[in-house]
Order: C-alpha cells, then structure tokens, then sequence
C-alpha cells in the first residue's frame, strides 16, 4: 500500500549489482566486520568478497556477526512491506517473523524516523508519535506487542488503533485530531493465516522498497549483536501504547467525502437511501465500511458476507483477485437484487467490485471502469498501471483521450511512477496495478480500497440522479476482453538465500536471449502504446538492488498472425518463483508462445535445472493449467 506527495526521503541507493548474496558466504559462520564511513552519508560494511551499504547510528566497530541470522531478517523485505511466516503450520517453512525480528525492525523504523523528522523539521526535543495497527490476524496481537516494544525502545510514543486497515493507518498521519508523525500497519494481506508482515508510513507516504531495505539491514544487524550479548537487550516490562479509535474518524471522513461529492438534492445526509449494497470483508478488517460508513448513509446492505474479523480467514481468500470471493459475492448481489457488490482484500488497500447484473469488475475491467470515471473528471490525464494489462486496456483509454503509461508489476512501483511523472509535468491522476491497488492523486497518491469504492459508489448514485438505470457495468461496454490470459509459476530450486539472486539472473537472461535474438518473432516491449518516451518498461531498473525491478515484457509475433500477444516475466515479490504472464488475441497463441518458451529459452539456457518447469511443460502440451 502506499501513499507519496513529496519525493521520497530515502538515501540515494547506488548503482550497482544486488547487495545480498552476490558472494554467498558459508552458513552461520562468524567473522569479524568492519565499518567504515561511505562519502555520500552511509557506512559500507565490508567482508571478504562482501560490500553491504548501511544507513543509521548503529554504526559499531569490529561488531561479530553470524550472517545466517541476520540474512533471515534481510529476507523478510517483500519489496516496500515487510512479510515473513509467523505461525508454524507451512510446509518447508520455518517461522521467520518472530517477535525478536519484528522488535528490532520496529525500533529501526522509530530510529529512522526520529533521524529523518529531526533533520527535516529541525525538532530534535519533539517524541516522535507513531500509530499501529493491525489486520486480524492471530499472530497480530503478540507481534503487536514487540512492534510496541520496538518503537518504545526508539524513543517514540505509541499510539495503539487496533484492527484497522492500511489506507487508515497512513490517514492517521493527515487526519486532523491524529496527525501523527508515522504508521505502521501489521498485515500479509491476502497471504495465508501463517504469514504476517509490516507495512510502513510517514506523512510522505509508504516507505519505498529500498527504504525497507535499510531498515531489514539495521535490523538485522541489531539482532545479531543482540544475540551475541552486544548492544540493548530486549525484555523488561511491556511498553504501555495509548489506546486510540482512529477508525471512526476515518469513517467519518470517508462519509463526508460521499455526502460532499453527491450533495443529494433530497437528502443529503443519507445519500445512499433506496440504493442496495452487498460487501464481502472476506474476515479481514473491511467491514467497518459496512456498518460505519454505507449504513450511516442510508444503504441497505442487507446479505453482505463475512463482515466479522476473524485471523483465519474461514471462508475465502480476502482478495478480490479471488474466483471465490468474487463468485459469491456475485452470487449475494444477484439474490438481494442489489446496486453493487463489494469485496475488499484483508487490508483494504484493494477492491473489487460487482455490477448490479453481476458482472465481476477486477483486473483490467476495474481499471478501465476507473479510467472512464477519472478521465471525465481530467481530460487527457495519462494513467499508469503495471505491464500485465490487455493491449485491449491501452485501447480504452486511449479512445477516451487519456495516455497508457504501462510499468513495472508492484503496487508501489505503479505508484511511485504516477508520483513521478507528475513532478516531471506529465499530469497523471490515477496509477492502478492490475491486483486492485488504486492510487488517485486527488487523494494522497494512497492506494485505498474503500476510497475506490467511495468513487464508484459516488458515480452510481450520480447516474441514477440523472436518470439512468444502466448501472457502473455500463462504463464497460467497449473494452474487449483478451482471447487468452494465462498466468504460471516457476519455483526456484535453490536455497531460500540464493533464491533472489537465481531469480534475477533468470528473469536477465530472458532479456538476454530476446535482445540476442534467439527467440524469432519476440522483441522487447518498449512501452507498448505509452507515450513516455524513454521507454519505461524496460527502464534503467533505477533500484537494481529490488527484485520487483527485474522484469521484462515481449511482443510476440508469428508469421501467420504477426504480432499476437505479449510474455511478461518477473520475480515473486513474496515467493521464491518466477511468475510468468503471457496473453495473446488467437486461440492457442498462449500454448505456442510457452512452446517458444520452453524449447527455445529455458532448455536452451539451461535454467530449467535451477527452474521447476513443470507448468510450463504441461501448458506449453496441453494448453491449459
Ligand atoms: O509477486 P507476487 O507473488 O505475484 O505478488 C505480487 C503482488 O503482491 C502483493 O499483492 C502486492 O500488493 C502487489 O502489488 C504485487 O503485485
């Protein structure tokens, strides 16, 4: 999730290699580390064969480290959240989020947003105020406690908002009455009940991946001196945090932004009367929207779905990328004869939505429904979404006057291009990834959920007051769905710690043997129809240290059909797999493109030994999944 008005405030990370693993070291071994002062403000730690960047106050001499426990806190860095296993109960996963972990890295981030607020507001007596909250996962209120703990131990005040969702948490550091100086909230979103993870905020916005990335470090290096008895330790008694009910201000909010934006000319305050709405909080933290905002507002929700938090989440995945959760959503709006139709995922940083004829609107139908609502409101506006849209999607938006800006996969990297193309001139109103994360720049740049919801919702009753009953599906009547879309996975047979740098050097050699030309018919996708000229997709991967900028789309063309489709592929942020996009306008295009595919890049490079293919292999023979 995430949120950016201003130009990031972290360092400037270097241009180089991976940082991890480049020169993988034996298992648990100790060494002696040097640290010495790099001239643009960050320490370097060097070992044999091994140079790590460092940021901080954390900067001992001669500190002993084991750099098997420390690597397993670096890895905990998902791109700009931080995810790792807190239960016991995945096979071939060990628990890694642990409350010691999770301790040190809450203390980094109150440590570094105490150097960042001092240096920025020159307030160096001020506590710093930080919220938390969390989804209702089992693991969260133990790990809730070494968040506080953490935080405490940095010198901060801690505000406690509960169940919350993430959109709220960074509204905690705008809404006035809170204000405060940054947020964290615990979530893994829609990963399983095992799982647990952190996502950061200050009043710029989410943390960047290679922010995270200097905070897992710092951690990591607190947790390993801790362990060996050097620096503060951790224990004593459990830091108090105030209790505070953010999430009725943020309601609140949410409310007056409805009833503001429709002004009903009978009733204003319960705009929203005689309008039926179905939510699906899928158990997550989505349904405060239900009874504190749509019912407040006169809606009938009357059949909405699992709307009680419960951290094991046993109906459905909370994700409106999720075939159930969006069928039986579709089924509820259906049987009630409702307006609309809601799924919200775990944290509510994204939506779904279902049409009152129950059409599901998620993937590139809900970014075209939102393009359309967007570019009536800002002729021209370019919109950016991730690189695994529909050429069909382009074609949208393009008709109705706007610009295709396609980027890389990674809500946050979606984001921080909309954020970046707006400070190079290039007015950009609404950067969406295809997973339902919706950023609008009338709105913090903060991928909120229920704030795409409240737009939609808005539209709908706008429609019915000018006297159409078509219903929001209606927007959709020009968008062509693609023949075939098809997406599959490749795990990376090695090591937990080399799975990164395997995966990167993978996903580099697919650019390779495109460039060199062994795959006939398949050239770099520049930018598609986007207008960016520099060619964004296949851009400098300015921040090379992050996996989620390794990724590469092709055109792809035959003889018979010229060009037909497009191969997307990429590294799993959150799993150790290669994750393979592939979409094409001819009946079989999909099947002959993992033929290619296969035969001609991945035997003929050799990854298929350091590659599960499997998927691949059966796709590419009987052209299903
Ligand atoms: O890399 P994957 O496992 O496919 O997950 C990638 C996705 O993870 C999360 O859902 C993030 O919120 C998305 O922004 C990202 O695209």
């Amino acid at each position: 999730m995430a949120a950016t008005a201003a130009p990031s405030t972290s360092l400037p990370t270097p241009r180089c290699n991976s940082r991890r693993n480049i020169f993988p070291s034996p298992a648990n071994t100790l060494r002696w580390v040097t640290v010495f002062k790099h001239p643009i403000g960050r320490t370097q730690r060097a070992t044999a064969g091994r140079v790590e960047s460092l940021t901080g106050t954390d900067r001992s001499i001669g500190v002993l480290v084991t750099d098997e426990e420390g690597d397993r806190i670096r890895r905990l860095q998902n791109g700009s959240d931080v995810r790792g296993v807190a239960l016991e109960g995945e096979k071939e996963r060990t628990v890694d989020l642990t409350p010691q972990a999770v301790e040190a890295i809450a203390e980094s981030f109150g440590e570094w947003i105490s150097e960042n607020s001092r240096r920025d507001q020159g307030q160096p007596d001020e506590k710093i105020r930080v919220s938390v909250g969390r989804d209702p996962r089992i693991s969260g209120p133990r790990l809730g406690a070494a968040v506080f703990a953490g935080l405490a131990r940095a010198g901060c005040m801690v505000f406690d908002m509960g169940l919350a969702t993430t959109p709220a948490c960074f509204m905690s550091t705008v809404l006035p009455g809170f204000a405060y100086d940054a947020s964290i909230m615990m979530t893994a979103s829609h990963l399983p009940y095992t799982r647990n993870g952190l996502k950061f905020f200050t009043r710029k916005g989410g943390l960047s991946s290679s922010d995270v990335e200097d905070l897992c470090e710092r951690a990591a290096r607190k947790y390993t001196a801790r362990k060996m008895g050097l620096g503060r330790g951790g224990g004593g008694v459990p830091p108090a945090a105030t209790r505070v009910d953010l999430m009725s201000a943020y309601a609140q909010h949410l409310r007056t932004i409805i009833m503001d934006r429709i002004n009903h000319p009978s009733h204003y305050h319960t705009p929203l009367k005689g309008f039926k709405v179905i939510v699906n909080a899928g158990n997550g933290s989505g349904g405060f929207f239900t009874w504190n905002v749509l019912d407040k507002l006169g809606a009938d929700t009357f059949g909405s779905l699992h709307l009680e938090p419960d951290g094991m989440f046993p109906n459905h995945i909370p994700n409106p990328e999720d075939r159930t959760a969006m069928s039986l959503t579709r089924a509820a709006v259906l049987e009630h004869g409702a307006d609309l139709g809601i799924v919200f995922d775990t944290d509510v940083d994204r939506s779904g939505v279902v049409d009152s004829s129950g059409t599901t609107i998620n993937g590139d139908r809900l970014i075209a429904l939102m393009a359309a609502i967007v570019l009536r409101e800002h002729p021209g506006t370019t919109v950016v979404t991730d690189a695994r849209t529909s050429v069909a999607l382009t074609r949208f938006i393009t008709a109705r006057g706007g610009h295709h800006c396609l980027y890389r996969v990674g809500y946050r990297n979606v984001i921080d291009k909309g954020v970046q193309l707006n400070r190079d001139g290039v007015e950009t109103h609404l950067m969406m990834e295809t997973t339902g994360h919706a950023a609008l720049k009338e709105n913090y740049f903060l991928d909120d959920g229920a704030y795409l919801v409240v737009k939609i919702i808005i539209e709908m009753v706008r429609m019915k007051l000018a006297g159409s009953d078509e219903g929001i599906g209606s927007f959709l009547k020009e968008l062509e769905e693609p023949v075939e879309s098809v997406e599959l996975r490749m795990n990376i047979l090695t090591q937990p710690k080399y799975a990164k740098e395997k995966g990167a050097e993978a996903v580099d050699t697919f650019k390779k043997f495109i460039e060199e030309g062994h795959l006939q018919g398949w050239e770099l996708d520049a930018c598609g129809d986007c207008w960016v000229s520099e060619g964004c997709l296949v851009d400098s991967n300015d921040t090379p240290a992050a996996i989620d900028a390794h990724m590469y789309r092709a055109q792809v063309s035959d003889e018979v059909h010229g060009q037909h489709g497009w191969m997307h592929l990429r590294q799993s942020v959150h799993n150790p797999n290669i994750a393979l996009n592939m979409q094409s306008s001819v009946i079989g295009g999909c099947q002959a493109m993992a033929k290619v595919f296969r035969d001609r890049f991945l035997l003929a490079s050799g990854l298929e030994k350091i590659l599960d293919i499997t998927q691949i292999e059966k796709y590419a023979e009987k052209g299903t999944d």
